[in-house]
């Protein structure tokens, strides 16, 4: 973008933005500036002006912070998919702590809401088991990797640093194999071309890889040159599929896949359980720092063995099959019906017959529930980066379970739902239901400014003392 203003404006960075970027005043209004961080005086230009807000680009770094590092990754800060490898691993979990205590103060209105520092990663590289790359031709080359900070634009990445070592290598042949074929790429502007996008999973099991090609056609001339040469030159090959994708738009995958190679699922494993992860699974991407986000989800859910409880936002079960384990029934919800029959599978795997998956959108399936009687003694949400339909926050004012369990991915709508449930403010809701009792962020994306949070809810008005009971 270029600069709005000619005079560089100085700015004290005092926060960091959910989405990673610093956050200064300029005459009280904010101004978000990517690769500053809090305690750091700048130089920035504005970029852009908003009613409420701007943006500014870093023209100097005038008193830097003790966390600043030098950035391991040679792509930063061009490339968009990283926002703080600027930052030392210590500060980014203390950076993350405070995003969600901003967070649940300013928008949940949880003041003085003691939030402990993050739970961190052991080395928070090369942690991803799901890499999506996008893939262009520009200039007659093949691109492969992540899109430049800000832009459409695709850099090309022979290795990042938060994915396997071994993605470079499958990236590689994948590059080699479309320039050598000529197969034309797609282009967003005009929908035309064929190939879109890479994306490579990790099996936690047995180590080996899937690999699937996102393409806008159903078959890819020259693929079984391209499977004889990744098998051949990548060890750990397990799955190669071909995804069809003619949908405009972001979304990396379409819903028909086409098994090249292997078969259609790798294997994952949490907690002790196995779960068969096919190309549309969601699948948290980092999975040892998944585990201590469900220990933590089931520590803060209490079972004793005689409860029901609501696994909301259910995915392929894994967050149910970890529940089961102590519950009389488990109900997972869950809107992607692939994902529903996965995760059937799932608990037919482990032999688990008290665990029922319903197929359906949340704020559908919880008020039918709530109407046929079932009342959940415990309910664990982890809903989109989105947050919760208000139907659901209304379903569960009325259901009163016990105990809330809201695991987020993104503190605001985390805050924004809570302020709901604990009848903080203005919803027209039932007045203050539950009470926030625990709080803990977890890291599972090192380097940028994402970060998971587990809460618990406790309920404050007893189901019997409630009229609408
Ligand atoms: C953050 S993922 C969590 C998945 C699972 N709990 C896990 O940890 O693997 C959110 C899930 O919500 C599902 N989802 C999105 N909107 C939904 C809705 N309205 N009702 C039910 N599920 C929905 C998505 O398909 C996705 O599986």
């Amino acid at each position: 973008m270029d600069p709005i203003s000619i005079k560089p404006e100085t700015l004290m960075i005092t926060a960091l933005s959910e989405e990673g970027e610093g956050i200064g005043r300029l005459d009280g209004m904010a101004v978000f500036v990517p690769g500053v961080l809090p305690g750091e005086t700048v130089e920035c230009l504005l970029v852009e002006q908003k009613k409420n807000y701007a943006r500014g680009r870093l023209t100097r770094v005038l008193t830097a912070s003790p966390s600043r590092v030098s950035p391991p990754c040679p792509y930063f800060p061009e490339c968009g998919g990283c926002q703080l490898q600027h930052l030392d691993y210590p500060g980014q979990l203390e950076a993350k702590r405070v995003t969600v205590q901003d967070a649940l103060e300013r928008i949940g209105g949880f003041k003085g809401v003691d939030v402990p520092l993050t739970l961190g990663m052991a080395e928070p590289f090369r942690y991803r088991n799901n890499g999506q790359y996008h893939i262009r031709r520009v200039n007659g080359r093949v691109r492969i990797g992540f899109f430049k900070a800000g832009t459409h634009e695709v850099i090309d990445i022979a290795d990042c640093l938060i994915q396997p070592e071994i993605n470079s290598r499958v990236v590689a042949v994948v590059r080699d194999w479309a320039e050598s074929t000529g197969v034309s790429t797609y282009n967003p502007k005009t929908q035309e071309g064929i190939l879109r996008h890479l994306m490579i999973r990790h099996s936690n099991v047995t180590g080996g890889l899937m690999v699937v090609l996102v393409a806008t056609s159903k078959t890819l001339q020259g693929s079984d040159a391209l499977v004889e040469r990744l098998r051949g030159e990548v060890s750990g090959i397990e799955s190669i599929v071909l995804n069809t994708n003619t949908k405009p738009g972001g979304q990396v995958l379409g819903p028909q896949n086409k098994v090249l190679y292997g078969n259609e699922r790798i294997l994952g494993e949490l907690d002790g359980f196995h779960f068969g992860i096919s190309p549309l699974s969601f699948f948290q991407v980092n999975t040892e720092q998944t585990r201590v986000l469900y220990q933590k989800a089931v520590e803060f859910a209490g079972l004793s063995g005689g409860e029901t409880v609501f696994d909301v936002y259910s995915g392929i079960g894994t967050i149910s099959l970890s529940l089961s384990r102590q519950a009389q029934k488990v109900y997972g919800i869950e809107s992607v019906r692939p994902a529903v029959e996965d995760a059937v599978e799932n608990a037919k795997r482990a032999g688990l017959d008290h665990v029922e998956f319903i197929a359906g959108r949340a704020e559908d399936v919880m008020p039918r529930l709530a109407e046929q009687g079932v009342r959940p003694d415990v309910v664990v949400l982890d809903p989109p980066r989105k947050g919760c339909e208000p139907e659901v926050l209304r379903t569960l004012l009325d259901m009163k379970p016990e105990k809330i369990v809201y695991v987020s991915c993104k503190p605001s709508t985390l805050a924004r739902d809570l302020k709901v449930l604990c009848g903080g403010g203005e919803s027209g809701l039932e007045a203050a239901a539950y009470e926030l009792v625990a709080v803990q962020p977890v890291d599972l994306f090192g380097g940028t400014g994402h970060v998971e949070t587990c809460v618990l809810l406790s309920l404050v008005v007893s189901p019997k003392s409630s009229g609408s009971l």
